[in-house]
Protein backbone atom coordinates (compact mmCIF):
# COMPACT_ATOMS: atom_id res chain seq x y z
CA UNK A 1 0.00 0.00 0.00
CA UNK A 2 1.15 3.83 -0.78
CA UNK A 3 0.24 6.60 0.93
CA UNK A 4 1.43 8.50 -1.84
CA UNK A 5 -0.98 11.49 -2.75
CA UNK A 6 -1.42 12.03 -6.85
CA UNK A 7 -2.28 15.15 -8.23
CA UNK A 8 -3.32 16.33 -11.13
CA UNK A 9 -0.22 16.76 -12.81
CA UNK A 10 1.50 13.64 -11.79
CA UNK A 11 -0.97 11.65 -13.00
CA UNK A 12 -1.34 12.75 -16.16
CA UNK A 13 2.45 12.60 -16.48
CA UNK A 14 2.37 9.10 -15.94
CA UNK A 15 -0.21 8.03 -18.01
CA UNK A 16 -0.48 7.93 -21.90
CA UNK A 17 -4.12 8.00 -22.88
CA UNK A 18 -3.84 5.98 -25.91
CA UNK A 19 -2.69 3.60 -24.24
CA UNK A 20 -4.76 3.08 -21.19
CA UNK A 21 -8.61 2.02 -20.93
CA UNK A 22 -9.95 3.76 -17.50
CA UNK A 23 -12.66 2.17 -15.11
CA UNK A 24 -14.35 4.14 -12.38
CA UNK A 25 -16.56 3.51 -9.37
CA UNK A 26 -19.09 5.34 -8.69
CA UNK A 27 -20.60 6.00 -5.44
CA UNK A 28 -17.70 7.62 -3.35
CA UNK A 29 -15.60 7.55 -6.79
CA UNK A 30 -17.26 10.25 -9.56
CA UNK A 31 -20.37 11.54 -6.90
CA UNK A 32 -20.19 12.11 -3.60
CA UNK A 33 -22.08 9.76 -1.24
CA UNK A 34 -25.63 11.32 0.20
CA UNK A 35 -27.94 10.52 2.66
CA UNK A 36 -29.82 8.11 0.19
CA UNK A 37 -28.93 6.24 -2.67
CA UNK A 38 -31.22 8.14 -5.41
CA UNK A 39 -29.75 11.53 -4.32
CA UNK A 40 -26.60 11.06 -5.63
CA UNK A 41 -25.52 12.84 -8.80
CA UNK A 42 -22.21 12.85 -10.86
CA UNK A 43 -20.78 16.65 -11.05
CA UNK A 44 -21.23 17.86 -14.59
CA UNK A 45 -17.28 18.44 -15.45
CA UNK A 46 -16.60 14.78 -14.78
CA UNK A 47 -19.54 14.07 -17.07
CA UNK A 48 -17.82 16.21 -19.72
CA UNK A 49 -14.76 14.31 -19.07
CA UNK A 50 -15.90 11.12 -19.43
CA UNK A 51 -17.83 12.00 -22.60
CA UNK A 52 -14.76 13.19 -23.85
CA UNK A 53 -12.56 10.42 -23.44
CA UNK A 54 -15.58 8.55 -25.25
CA UNK A 55 -15.35 10.60 -28.19
CA UNK A 56 -11.74 10.24 -28.28
CA UNK A 57 -12.01 6.57 -28.16
CA UNK A 58 -10.54 6.11 -25.12
CA UNK A 59 -12.32 3.16 -23.46
CA UNK A 60 -13.76 4.46 -20.54
CA UNK A 61 -16.66 1.49 -18.14
CA UNK A 62 -18.16 2.09 -15.08
CA UNK A 63 -17.86 -0.92 -12.30
CA UNK A 64 -20.29 -0.49 -9.85
CA UNK A 65 -22.48 -2.01 -7.05
CA UNK A 66 -25.37 -0.25 -8.95
CA UNK A 67 -27.55 -1.84 -11.01
CA UNK A 68 -26.37 -0.99 -15.38
CA UNK A 69 -30.22 1.07 -15.40
CA UNK A 70 -29.00 3.03 -12.44
CA UNK A 71 -25.89 3.67 -13.62
CA UNK A 72 -27.27 4.74 -16.99
CA UNK A 73 -29.34 7.32 -15.45
CA UNK A 74 -26.83 8.60 -13.58
CA UNK A 75 -24.64 8.79 -16.96
CA UNK A 76 -27.51 10.20 -18.98
CA UNK A 77 -27.72 10.96 -21.85
CA UNK A 78 -24.12 9.05 -21.79
CA UNK A 79 -23.75 5.31 -22.35
CA UNK A 80 -20.43 3.90 -21.55
CA UNK A 81 -19.59 -0.38 -20.98
CA UNK A 82 -20.54 -0.74 -17.08
CA UNK A 83 -20.51 -3.59 -15.07
CA UNK A 84 -23.68 -3.23 -12.54
CA UNK A 85 -24.62 -4.91 -8.91
CA UNK A 86 -20.37 -5.63 -8.05
CA UNK A 87 -20.38 -7.27 -11.95
CA UNK A 88 -22.81 -9.89 -11.94
CA UNK A 89 -24.11 -7.63 -14.70
CA UNK A 90 -21.93 -6.43 -17.74
CA UNK A 91 -22.36 -4.33 -20.99
CA UNK A 92 -19.91 -4.99 -23.46
CA UNK A 93 -17.94 -2.52 -25.47
CA UNK A 94 -20.22 -3.82 -28.12
CA UNK A 95 -23.75 -3.25 -26.14
CA UNK A 96 -24.26 -6.80 -25.65
CA UNK A 97 -25.42 -6.78 -22.01
CA UNK A 98 -24.30 -10.61 -20.26
CA UNK A 99 -25.33 -11.36 -16.23
CA UNK A 100 -24.94 -14.08 -14.06
CA UNK A 101 -27.35 -17.15 -13.94
CA UNK A 102 -29.51 -16.60 -10.67
CA UNK A 103 -32.56 -18.57 -9.72
CA UNK A 104 -35.94 -16.08 -10.13
CA UNK A 105 -37.77 -17.99 -7.75
CA UNK A 106 -34.94 -17.93 -5.15
CA UNK A 107 -34.28 -14.14 -5.18
CA UNK A 108 -38.45 -13.63 -4.86
CA UNK A 109 -38.28 -15.70 -2.09
CA UNK A 110 -35.29 -13.86 -0.45
CA UNK A 111 -36.71 -10.45 -1.42
CA UNK A 112 -40.17 -11.57 0.23
CA UNK A 113 -38.39 -12.95 3.38
CA UNK A 114 -35.84 -9.37 3.58
CA UNK A 115 -38.82 -7.05 3.08
CA UNK A 116 -40.80 -8.97 6.12
CA UNK A 117 -37.21 -8.98 8.34
CA UNK A 118 -36.70 -5.52 7.52
CA UNK A 119 -40.08 -4.56 9.09
CA UNK A 120 -38.54 -4.78 12.68
CA UNK A 121 -36.01 -2.43 12.11
CA UNK A 122 -37.88 1.00 10.48
CA UNK A 123 -34.64 3.21 9.87
CA UNK A 124 -33.34 0.87 7.72
CA UNK A 125 -33.66 1.17 4.14
CA UNK A 126 -33.79 -1.90 1.89
CA UNK A 127 -32.52 -1.13 -1.69
CA UNK A 128 -33.99 -3.95 -3.78
CA UNK A 129 -31.66 -4.71 -6.66
CA UNK A 130 -33.35 -7.35 -8.65
CA UNK A 131 -30.49 -9.74 -8.23
CA UNK A 132 -29.54 -7.92 -5.29
CA UNK A 133 -30.06 -6.62 -1.69
CA UNK A 134 -28.34 -3.76 0.27
CA UNK A 135 -29.10 -3.16 3.90
CA UNK A 136 -28.50 0.86 4.67
CA UNK A 137 -28.04 1.86 7.96
CA UNK A 138 -26.82 5.63 7.29
CA UNK A 139 -29.65 6.93 8.44
CA UNK A 140 -29.55 4.82 11.58
CA UNK A 141 -26.20 3.98 12.47
CA UNK A 142 -27.69 2.10 15.72
CA UNK A 143 -29.02 -0.96 13.05
CA UNK A 144 -25.00 -1.31 11.86
CA UNK A 145 -24.81 -4.66 14.12
CA UNK A 146 -28.30 -6.55 13.46
CA UNK A 147 -28.20 -5.75 9.84
CA UNK A 148 -24.99 -7.02 9.79
CA UNK A 149 -26.53 -10.28 11.88
CA UNK A 150 -29.24 -10.03 9.71
CA UNK A 151 -27.29 -9.72 5.96
CA UNK A 152 -24.97 -12.59 7.54
CA UNK A 153 -28.26 -15.20 8.40
CA UNK A 154 -29.31 -14.84 4.77
CA UNK A 155 -26.01 -15.55 3.39
CA UNK A 156 -25.31 -18.59 5.39
CA UNK A 157 -28.75 -19.46 4.76
CA UNK A 158 -28.80 -18.97 1.17
CA UNK A 159 -24.98 -19.59 0.47
CA UNK A 160 -25.41 -21.26 -3.05
CA UNK A 161 -26.83 -18.09 -3.82
CA UNK A 162 -25.64 -14.86 -2.28
CA UNK A 163 -22.02 -13.34 -0.95
CA UNK A 164 -22.03 -10.51 2.12
CA UNK A 165 -20.84 -7.43 0.11
CA UNK A 166 -19.97 -4.91 3.25
CA UNK A 167 -20.16 -1.60 1.98
CA UNK A 168 -19.80 2.34 3.58
CA UNK A 169 -23.07 1.99 6.13
CA UNK A 170 -24.24 -0.72 4.43
CA UNK A 171 -24.23 -4.64 3.96
CA UNK A 172 -24.78 -5.85 0.55
CA UNK A 173 -26.51 -9.43 -0.33
CA UNK A 174 -24.97 -10.26 -3.78
CA UNK A 175 -25.30 -12.70 -6.18
CA UNK A 176 -22.32 -15.36 -5.81
CA UNK A 177 -19.83 -15.04 -8.22
CA UNK A 178 -20.55 -11.13 -8.70
CA UNK A 179 -17.09 -9.66 -8.69
CA UNK A 180 -15.44 -6.52 -9.68
CA UNK A 181 -12.25 -7.70 -10.35
CA UNK A 182 -13.45 -10.28 -12.82
CA UNK A 183 -15.91 -7.86 -14.31
CA UNK A 184 -12.67 -5.62 -14.81
CA UNK A 185 -10.47 -9.03 -16.21
CA UNK A 186 -13.50 -9.66 -18.34
CA UNK A 187 -13.42 -6.65 -19.96
CA UNK A 188 -9.80 -6.51 -20.46
CA UNK A 189 -10.20 -9.49 -22.64
CA UNK A 190 -12.96 -7.74 -25.17
CA UNK A 191 -12.08 -4.57 -27.18
CA UNK A 192 -11.59 -1.80 -27.27
CA UNK A 193 -9.72 -2.65 -23.50
CA UNK A 194 -7.87 -5.25 -24.88
CA UNK A 195 -4.24 -4.94 -24.94
CA UNK A 196 -4.07 -1.44 -23.19
CA UNK A 197 -2.84 -0.57 -19.46
CA UNK A 198 -6.05 -0.96 -17.01
CA UNK A 199 -6.29 2.34 -14.87
CA UNK A 200 -9.12 1.80 -12.03
CA UNK A 201 -10.42 4.21 -9.14
CA UNK A 202 -13.03 3.25 -6.39
CA UNK A 203 -13.28 4.31 -2.66
CA UNK A 204 -14.66 1.35 -0.91
CA UNK A 205 -13.94 -2.75 0.13
CA UNK A 206 -16.20 -3.81 -3.36
CA UNK A 207 -13.24 -1.66 -5.40
CA UNK A 208 -10.56 -3.95 -3.57
CA UNK A 209 -10.93 -6.51 -5.84
CA UNK A 210 -10.77 -4.50 -8.83
CA UNK A 211 -7.91 -3.07 -7.19
CA UNK A 212 -5.97 -6.93 -7.00
CA UNK A 213 -6.35 -7.61 -10.79
CA UNK A 214 -5.51 -4.18 -12.53
CA UNK A 215 -1.96 -4.62 -9.93
CA UNK A 216 -1.68 -8.33 -11.70
CA UNK A 217 -2.08 -6.65 -15.28
CA UNK A 218 0.66 -3.56 -14.38
CA UNK A 219 -2.56 -1.19 -14.10
CA UNK A 220 -2.59 1.82 -12.23
CA UNK A 221 -4.97 1.66 -9.02
CA UNK A 222 -6.25 4.37 -7.39
CA UNK A 223 -8.03 4.19 -3.76
CA UNK A 224 -9.95 7.69 -3.49
CA UNK A 225 -9.65 8.73 0.23
CA UNK A 226 -8.57 7.01 3.52
CA UNK A 227 -8.68 3.26 4.31
CA UNK A 228 -6.42 0.20 3.90
CA UNK A 229 -6.19 -0.87 0.47
CA UNK A 230 -4.06 -2.51 -2.51
CA UNK A 231 -4.09 0.46 -4.63
CA UNK A 232 -0.97 1.96 -5.65
CA UNK A 233 -1.93 5.46 -5.90
CA UNK A 234 -4.53 7.73 -3.70
CA UNK A 235 -6.52 10.61 -4.66
CA UNK A 236 -7.95 12.21 -1.44
CA UNK A 237 -11.59 12.89 -2.88
CA UNK A 238 -14.30 13.03 -5.27
CA UNK A 239 -13.71 16.63 -6.27
CA UNK A 240 -9.95 15.61 -6.83
CA UNK A 241 -11.29 12.67 -9.14
CA UNK A 242 -13.06 15.43 -11.22
CA UNK A 243 -9.53 17.84 -10.97
CA UNK A 244 -7.86 14.63 -11.97
CA UNK A 245 -9.80 13.93 -15.04
CA UNK A 246 -10.15 17.62 -16.41
CA UNK A 247 -6.21 17.39 -15.42
CA UNK A 248 -5.99 14.40 -18.23
CA UNK A 249 -8.29 16.33 -20.81
CA UNK A 250 -5.70 18.87 -20.98
CA UNK A 251 -3.03 16.40 -22.15
CA UNK A 252 -5.80 15.62 -25.09
CA UNK A 253 -5.51 18.61 -25.86
CA UNK A 254 -2.03 19.34 -26.01
CA UNK A 255 -2.10 16.39 -29.21
CA UNK A 256 -0.53 17.51 -32.03
CA UNK A 257 -3.55 17.71 -34.73
CA UNK A 258 -3.40 14.50 -37.09
CA UNK A 259 -4.99 16.86 -40.06
CA UNK A 260 -3.93 19.44 -41.51
CA UNK A 261 -5.85 22.48 -43.98
CA UNK A 262 -5.85 21.93 -47.51
CA UNK A 263 -4.15 25.63 -48.91
O1 LIG B 1 -19.75 0.37 -6.33
P1 LIG B 1 -20.34 1.72 -6.11
O2 LIG B 1 -20.65 2.45 -7.37
O3 LIG B 1 -19.53 2.54 -5.14
O4 LIG B 1 -21.74 1.45 -5.40
C1 LIG B 1 -21.76 0.94 -4.07
C2 LIG B 1 -23.14 1.15 -3.49
O5 LIG B 1 -23.43 2.54 -3.58
C3 LIG B 1 -24.70 2.98 -3.10
O6 LIG B 1 -24.66 3.00 -1.69
C4 LIG B 1 -23.68 3.89 -1.19
O7 LIG B 1 -23.95 5.21 -1.66
C5 LIG B 1 -25.17 5.79 -1.15
C6 LIG B 1 -25.37 7.13 -1.83
O8 LIG B 1 -24.26 7.95 -1.65
C7 LIG B 1 -25.08 5.92 0.36
O9 LIG B 1 -26.26 6.51 0.88
C8 LIG B 1 -24.83 4.54 0.97
O10 LIG B 1 -24.60 4.66 2.37
C9 LIG B 1 -23.60 3.88 0.33
O11 LIG B 1 -23.46 2.54 0.79
C10 LIG B 1 -25.82 2.16 -3.67
O12 LIG B 1 -27.00 2.47 -2.99
C11 LIG B 1 -25.54 0.66 -3.62
O13 LIG B 1 -26.54 -0.02 -4.36
C12 LIG B 1 -24.20 0.40 -4.27
O14 LIG B 1 -23.92 -0.99 -4.26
Amino acid sequence: MSLMSMTDHDAKDALDLQRCSFFFDLDGTLAELQPRPEQVFIPSATLLALARFQAEGIPVAVVSGRQLQDIDRLLAPLQLPAAGVHGAERRHGDGQISRLAIDPQVFQEIQEALIAACRNYPGAYLENKGMAFALHYRQAPDLQEPLRALAEDFVNRHADHLMLQPGKCVYELKPRGASKGEAIKAFMQELPFLGRQPVFLGDDLTDEAGFKVVNQCGGLSIKIGSGETEACQRLDSVADVSKWLTGLLVLLDERPLSFSYKK
